[in-house]
């Protein structure tokens, strides 16, 4: 009989995952991935069921690697949450399956996977697009993916400036607070991206936040949130004047408003420039739309079992 599952819970995967191991990790799936080849990884568009009653979605995201020996789902749910609701507005699980016997092996919080591979792949677009002086980062959000992206940017690269702005100022204050360095709150998106160098959108908003007027030529434009058809966070001016890359070019054509509802063309996937087959074009302005991939969780929960079996 097969071995009972290991569980963990989002207190020991935030402290099993570690940037340092992740962001080569993803880097190598994501090459991989873009190579397409089926007999090396299967990775389909996540299925994702709608909770119109409660604004909310369920989101399903199986992947297999074959070489690494990775069998995974993640679960998600993602809600638009009202104002000052205390739930989470992103929930997940990811499950690891015995690839040849089936049974699962592990059951780990996905939260904490989401919030940092999520992360880790927005710091590997921007180590690749952002000018080659950056000195002003700017994260529009002040929720889990924002902190995500304020640790791991602050970790890799060295800013002379952070600003934030969230939608309630109170908000943008309180997480600055939980910060160790300096960071500049500000009261308007113009204001907190007026000179950036590099931004990072993380909000759920379904209607553009971020307009191209106010993005200095040549800047990065790392963005997470509006993961659904019709939801947006750049205006047409942004997504028509920039290069845009992306995870994956299917995942970004059937769920990116900013693309889908743009007419912006997708250059190349993110997999493709660390592939070598795509240019990284850095002088201009640029922006890597994420949507996740079952793959980026994949390889994550592996992770945080390898270390967990080196320490049991
Ligand atoms: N690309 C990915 O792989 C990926 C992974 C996880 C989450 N996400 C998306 O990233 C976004 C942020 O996720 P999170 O977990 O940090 O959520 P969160 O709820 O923790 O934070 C959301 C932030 O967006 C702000 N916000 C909400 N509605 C807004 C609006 N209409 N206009 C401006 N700001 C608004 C909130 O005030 C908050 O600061 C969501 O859209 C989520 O679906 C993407
Ligand atoms: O890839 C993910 O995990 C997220 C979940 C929430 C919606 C956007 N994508």
């Amino acid at each position: 009989m097969a071995e009972s599952p290991v569980l963990l819970n989002k207190h020991e995967v935030e402290r099993l995952l570690s940037y340092d191991d992740l962001i080569p990790r993803l880097e190598s799936v994501m090459g991989k991935f873009s190579k397409r080849d089926s007999s090396e990884m299967i990775q389909p568009v996540r299925s994702v069921v709608p909770i119109q009653q409660h604004s909310g979605f369920l989101g399903v995201m199986p992947a297999y690697l074959a070489a690494e020996g990775i069998l995974c789902t993640k679960m998600v749910t993602f809600y638009q949450r009202p104002e000052g609701s205390s739930l989470p507005s992103t929930q997940a699980t990811v499950l690891l399956f015995h690839p040849e016997h089936g049974h699962v092996t592990a059951i780990m919080d996905g939260e904490a996977i989401t919030a940092k591979r999520t992360a880790a792949v927005s710091a590997i677009s921007a180590k690749l697009f952002m000018p080659a002086l950056s000195e002003v980062l700017c994260i529009l959000g002040s929720g889990q993916q924002a902190r995500s992206h304020y640790d791991v940017f602050t970790k890799v690269f060295k800013f002379k400036e952070v600003r934030v702005w969230s939608r309630r100022r109170e908000m943008a204050h309180r997480f600055v607070n939980d910060l160790q360095g300096p960071v500049r709150v500000c009261s308007s998106v113009k204001e907190a991206v007026t000179g950036a160098d590099v931004i990072v959108t993380a909000t759920g908003a379904s209607e553009p936040v971020l307009f191209g007027e106010w993005v200095k030529p040549g800047a990065h434009v790392a963005a997470v949130g509006a993961c659904r058809p019709d939801w947006r966070e750049l205006d047409d001016v942004l997504m028509r004047g920039a290069v845009v890359y992306v995870d994956s070019r299917e995942g970004a054509t059937a769920e990116s408003g900013d693309i889908i509802l743009s007419g912006a063309q997708v250059f190349a996937e993110l997999g493709e420039v660390i592939n070598g087959s795509f240019p990284a074009q850095r002088e201009k302005t640029t922006i890597f739309k994420s949507l996740g991939m079952g793959i980026q969780d994949a390889v994550s929960a592996k992770l945080v079992l390898e270390k967990w079996n080196s320490k049991h």
